[in-house]
């Protein structure tokens, strides 16, 4: 029995040293193909070009010209985003050795603390209760209680956030138990009491129904506590709020408020029903006065940055919008299994989950899921040097927020020392000289020194003495030199400046409550960040509301990789824009967000050479900062169909049977390309074809505006605001996909769409007039003219809404600019040569 015992004992070692997740690279029989044709694509493309830059159109040279600066720039954003593909690779993680080494049974837990940050700003497009849902789903996540702490920031300075968090604060007493106790998923009770599915399979406990129905019930109740705040805040009185305790609310001026924090739960803060321990949960609302940029939401990231780690300090966070709560229990565990991986995690930054959705209509009509972005590029980045940060569901390594370069990767041993002990020397004096210290003896030197020291009010000036190598006498003094040179970078909080160097977390343990409490509020100030490197070198990335893309291309360019995780069950879910309007303002703000970037020094194109950025990660960057460009190419690309129609002049000369040989050809790479990549992703064809659709539309309309938008505030110093958008309650299914707001983003699509209508109806009649041959011709140019309607498709059933009534202003401004738009052409005639008569003049249906 012993040896039995000792054996398993023995395997269970060796599992336990195992890699905690592996790479699963795409079957080569997946991806060379689909990589062969790329290629092939590419050398088709090389001929085509020749073709149609040799072939000009004489009597349409305009029309020639302009298409094949279209087709040019098309290719070359193909080839932006193509080239990141190239390398794909999925993953797959194993929750066992990690509870096996960090986790086991009996033991404390080994796992780093995590603290949770929710934001959220405006409690009337952002219901508490989507919040409640969301704070629930992180107290009742499956991690140790004592590393979880969760931080809401509230940038409405709202009264009813607060009060609907401390509801939420008492019902999670009944709540977090009855998750835990039953292994229930999702842990976000408004979705998880809406599943549609046998409830009771798997469950064992003879109880579960009982107190399901009991859960129920209480969940109910706290549902009416909520909306009964929700209710009492519709009105402000007079004088402002008051709490209950009387005082006025401090927050009652949104923009000239002071800093609060209230932490709820936690050690002190109240046990659950069962007498456990809950998480943490911190109320937090920064300082706002007026005179202050206060950068939006990636302001609130790093004052949420602070404040944490003044309070608890956990080495890794996680960041979620106010709606998207945790969908799998176990989703920080997936993310610990790369972090705490002591081969690879070391050089990670973050590890970024896909956003998935909830409530989205089946057709997905205006491509909400983005599941082309999420199942293919972001694949393909793993590949190279890690996804994207898309702003929520990211778990992040604090110290990798706070602007160092990643670690450099350990040198292999010099071949011409083969003496250990000088091996180990040399290689540890090349560490010492390294900027940043994350190798293992370091660490372990470092905390032993804190741990001497922590009497010491400021513990800085200890690591100081490791840090610049100083010995002896002058350790005081170098100490202090350095800690003012990192409060020059942190800003001037001693209590957070410590923090930032204590590489595995955790406070001082001496601090007091009350103290701590004091710094946390100093630490979200809004004076705190003058003349520091927040927001422009370290935490979230100011200077574009698109904060998540800066930051996390801030942080590859330091050389960190980051790592794409997809589990079985999604981690994370959240809500999406279901009607039109919403969808293209959301668009127009990301776009908007690209442009910004655009014109910033953190452009793509030409920041961070000779850092980290690999090559092909610095392409899908400027991918994703130049796409709103292509909407004005696009834009003309979809006019040129309804001219041609209409004027009976094409783009191409007449083509010969070597030519169409190389347009067919391009078509069928195109095609091919798509099914492949289909293939190895696992996307459906509805997906990618929606993908494609709202390429178009958003490109017509949102990226437009956005271009212009961007350009104004470049030349005319007009700043773009975040217009956060609205979290459908819980109301009557999809009513929100036809809701319909009026938008300027309407008329560009609506008008294309008329003239291409217009374009058919005259083509066709005038080949009705003019007999059988002119049917040949017109074919290409009515393919053309469909291609670009079944595209803005969707958009049309957008516009058209359920009562099938199209607002009739959205009518009138297209038909007016079309019909001037018609008219132009047809008495400008700029594509038509002299000797050709007007077109529409035959033309009418009653010719025949
Ligand atoms: O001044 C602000 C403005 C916004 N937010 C928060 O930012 C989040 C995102 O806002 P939302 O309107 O939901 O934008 P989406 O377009 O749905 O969000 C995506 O795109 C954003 C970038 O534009 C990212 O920040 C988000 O994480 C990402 O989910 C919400 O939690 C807001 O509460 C703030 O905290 N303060
Ligand atoms: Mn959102």
């Amino acid at each position: 029995m012993s040896l039995k015992c000792s054996v398993n004992f023995l395997t269970r070692m060796d599992e336990a040293r195992q890699p905690l997740s592996r790479k699963v690279p795409i079957p080569s029989s997946r991806i060379n193909p689909y990589r062969m044709i790329i290629v092939i694509r590419l050398v088709v493309l090389g001929f085509f070009f020749h073709y149609r830059v040799m072939h000009p159109v004489n009597d349409a040279f305009a029309l020639w010209l302009i298409s094949v600066i279209c087709e040019i720039w098309f290719a070359m954003s193909w080839i932006l985003d193509q080239f990141p593909k190239w390398l794909p690779i999925e993953r797959e993680t194993y929750l066992d050795r990690l509870s096996l080494r960090f986790d086991k049974e009996g033991r404390p837990s080994q796992l780093a603390p995590v603290d949770f940050f929710v934001s959220t700003v405006d409690p009337s497009k952002e219901p508490p209760l989507v919040t409640a849902n969301t704070v629930l789903s992180i107290l009742a996540v499956d991690y140790p209680v004592e590393k979880v702490s969760c931080y809401v920031s509230d940038d409405g300075a709202a009264m009813l956030t607060f009060e609907a968090l401390s509801e939420t604060s008492e019902f999670a007493k009944k709540w977090v138990p009855f998750c835990k106790k039953f292994n229930i998923e999702p842990r976000a009770p408004e979705w998880y009491f809406q599943q549609k599915i046998d409830y009771l399979k798997d469950k064992v406990a003879a109880s579960f129904v009982r107190d399901r129905r009991a859960m129920k019930r209480e969940y109910e109740e706290f549902k009416v506590r909520i909306n009964a705040l929700v209710a009492k805040a519709q009105k402000v009185p007079e004088e402002g709020w008051t709490m209950q305790d009387g005082s006025p609310w401090p927050g009652n001026n949104v923009r000239d408020h002071p800093g609060m924090i209230q932490v709820f739960l936690g050690q002190s803060g109240g046990h659950d029903v069962e007498g456990n321990e809950l998480p943490r949960l911190v109320y937090v609302s920064r300082e706002k006065r007026p005179g202050y940029n206060h950068h939006k939401k990636a302001g609130a990231m790093n004052a949420l940055v602070r404040v944490s780690a003044v309070l608890s300090n956990a080495p890794y966070l996680l960041n979620l919008d106010c709606d998207h709560y945790i969908n799998n229990s176990k989703a920080i565990k997936e993310a610990m299994c790369f972090m705490m991986d002591p081969l690879v995690g070391k050089k990670v930054c973050y590890v970024q989950f896909p956003q998935r959705f909830d409530g989205i209509d089946r057709h997905d009509r205006y491509a909400n899921r983005n599941v082309v972005f999420f199942d293919i590029n972001m694949k393909g980045l793993d590949g190279i040097q890690g996804p994207i940060y898309v702003g929520t569901g990211c778990v992040f390594r604090r110290q990798a927020l706070y602007g160092y370069d990643a670690p450099k990767t350990k040198k292999p041993p010099s071949r011409t020392c083969n003496c250990w002990p000088k091996w180990c020397l040399s290689c540890f004096c090349c560490r010492n000289k390294s900027k940043k210290k994350t190798t293992k003896p370091k660490t372990e030197k470092k905390k032993r020194l804190f741990f001497k020291k922590a009497e010491n009010p400021s513990p800085a000036y200890a690591l100081g003495e490791i840090e610049e190598g100083v010995p002896g006498a002058d350790v005081e003094k170098a100490g202090i030199v350095n800690h003012q040179k990192l409060e020059k970078k942190f800003g001037q909080s001693s209590v957070f400046v410590a923090s930032t160097l204590l590489e595995n977390g955790g406070t001082l343990k001496d601090a007091s409550p009350a103290s701590l409490l004091k710094e946390a509020i100093h630490v979200i100030s809004c004076g705190y960040e003058d003349k520091t490197d927040w927001g422009k070198e370290i935490g979230w990335i100011y200077g574009s509301i698109t904060e998540d893309i800066l930051t996390g291309f801030k942080m590859h360019c330091h050389g960190w990789r980051s790592i794409y995780c997809i589990p079985k069950r999604p981690a994370f879910k959240g809500s999406a824009p279901l009607n039109l309007s919403d969808r293209l303002h959301q668009v127009l703000r990301w776009a908007l967000g690209s442009v910004e970037i655009f014109f910033s020094k953190h452009c793509p194109l030409w920041y961070g050479y000779g850092g980290g950025l690999k090559f092909l990660e610095r392409f899908s960057y400027i991918n994703s900062i130049v796409y709103p460009w292509t909407s004005i190419p696009l834009l003309a690309y979809c006019t040129l169909p309804a001219i041609c129609l209409l004027t009976g002049k094409f783009i191409t000369p007449e083509l010969t049977n070597a030519a169409s040989i190389w347009f067919m050809a391009l078509f069928i790479c195109i095609f091919i390309t798509g099914i492949l990549e289909m293939r190895w992703s696992g996307v459906a064809i509805d997906d990618w074809w929606r993908n494609e659709q709202f390429w178009v539309i958003g490109g017509v309309s949102s990226h437009l505006f956005a271009v212009f938008q961007g350009l104004l505030k470049v030349l005319a110093g007009i700043d773009t605001s975040f217009t956060v958008t609205s979290k459908g309650g819980d109301d009557e299914e999809f009513s929100e996909l036809y809701t319909f707001k009026w938008t300027t983003l309407l008329i560009p699509p609506t008008t294309l769409l008329l003239l291409n209508f217009i374009g058919v109806v005259a083509g066709i009649s005038n080949a009705i007039n003019n007999g059988y041959e002119s049917w040949g011709p017109l074919f290409g140019k009515l393919f053309f003219a469909f291609w670009v309607i079944v595209h803005l498709y969707p958009f049309l059933k957008g516009l058209v809404g359920r009562q099938n009534r199209t607002p009739t202003i959205v009518i009138v401004w297209s038909i007016l600019l079309a019909s001037i738009f018609s008219l132009l052409w047809v008495r400008i005639d700029p594509f038509l040569a002299k000797s050709d008569g007007p077109l529409l003049e035959e033309c009418g249906l009653d010719c025949n």
